[in-house]
């Protein structure tokens, strides 16, 4: 379980407030108004955004705990590979950040590559890569991470629809293998209907407890019907 306890961040002007409980294994999409505070709640959670209260994951307290150290790997919306780096190295910064990589650890990454469909462009650097296919190293990068929590902020937003559907069924059928916890951000409410089992609205300075995709749809509070348009 991922629990929030008085999760509190204070960004001088802004504040977020969050106690609020996820189930493992369950895949979450985070939606609300631009500016609603959706990606420092990830922020947050990945250490990357110092933050009062507590963070807790199966009992233990992640509160002080760095990036490297939470369980936790986060996909942001540039995907954030090293310009200067092959897709393969990029990938194997998941392995070893200092890139010594041994014969295993290259191989992992070959394995890596071919699971999301990168075979043979191992060699490529980001600049000869399609949008889609640099979302899916970073994919290949956190899948060698190897964290039972995964967050993505927007990771999709550049790619067009079709390619954008693609790789949400990509990511939701790889957190449903690997029993990931999945975290999403997201503008397109489609995609919380098409993944995500429970919805986390942030609104108003608050992140609320996950209601189930189906009811929170069926029956959308206020600040989630005016993000909607309706
Ligand atoms: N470093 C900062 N200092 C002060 N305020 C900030 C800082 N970073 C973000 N904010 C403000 O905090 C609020 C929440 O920002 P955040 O990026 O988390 O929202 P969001 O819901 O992810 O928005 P969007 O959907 O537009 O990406 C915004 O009002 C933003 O202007």
């Amino acid at each position: 379980m991922l629990t929030l306890e008085n999760m509190h961040v204070d960004l001088g002007g802004f504040t977020l407030d969050a106690s609020l409980s996820v189930e493992p294994g369950r895949k979450v999409a985070i939606l609300g108004p631009s500016g609603a505070g959706k990606s420092t709640l990830l922020a947050a959670l990945g250490g990357y955004q110092p933050a009062s209260g507590r963070v807790l994951w199966s009992g233990t307290d992640l509160s002080g705990k760095s990036p490297a150290q939470r369980p936790i790997t986060t996909i942001f919306q540039d995907n954030n590979l090293f310009p200067h780096l092959t897709a393969a190295q990029n990938v194997g910064l998941g392995v070893r950040p200092d890139l010594r990589l041994s014969k295993g650890d290259v191989a992992r990454v070959d394995e890596a590559l071919n699971r999301v469909g990168l075979a043979g462009l191992g060699p490529r650097k980001p600049a000869a890569l399609s949008g889609g296919q640099i979302a899916r190293v970073a994919l290949a990068r956190a899948l060698l991470r190897d964290k039972p929590i995964m967050l993505l902020d927007e990771p999709f937003g550049a790619l067009g629809p079709a390619l954008r559907d693609e790789m949400l069924g990509f990511i939701a059928a790889l957190a449903d293998e690997t029993g990931a916890t999945l975290l999403m951000v997201s503008h397109e409410p489609g995609d919380a209907r098409r993944i995500a089992d429970d919805v986390i609205l942030v609104a108003d300075g608050v992140a609320h407890a996950p209601v189930p995709t189906a009811e929170i749809f069926a029956h959308p509070p206020e600040a989630l019907r005016d993000y909607l348009g309706h």
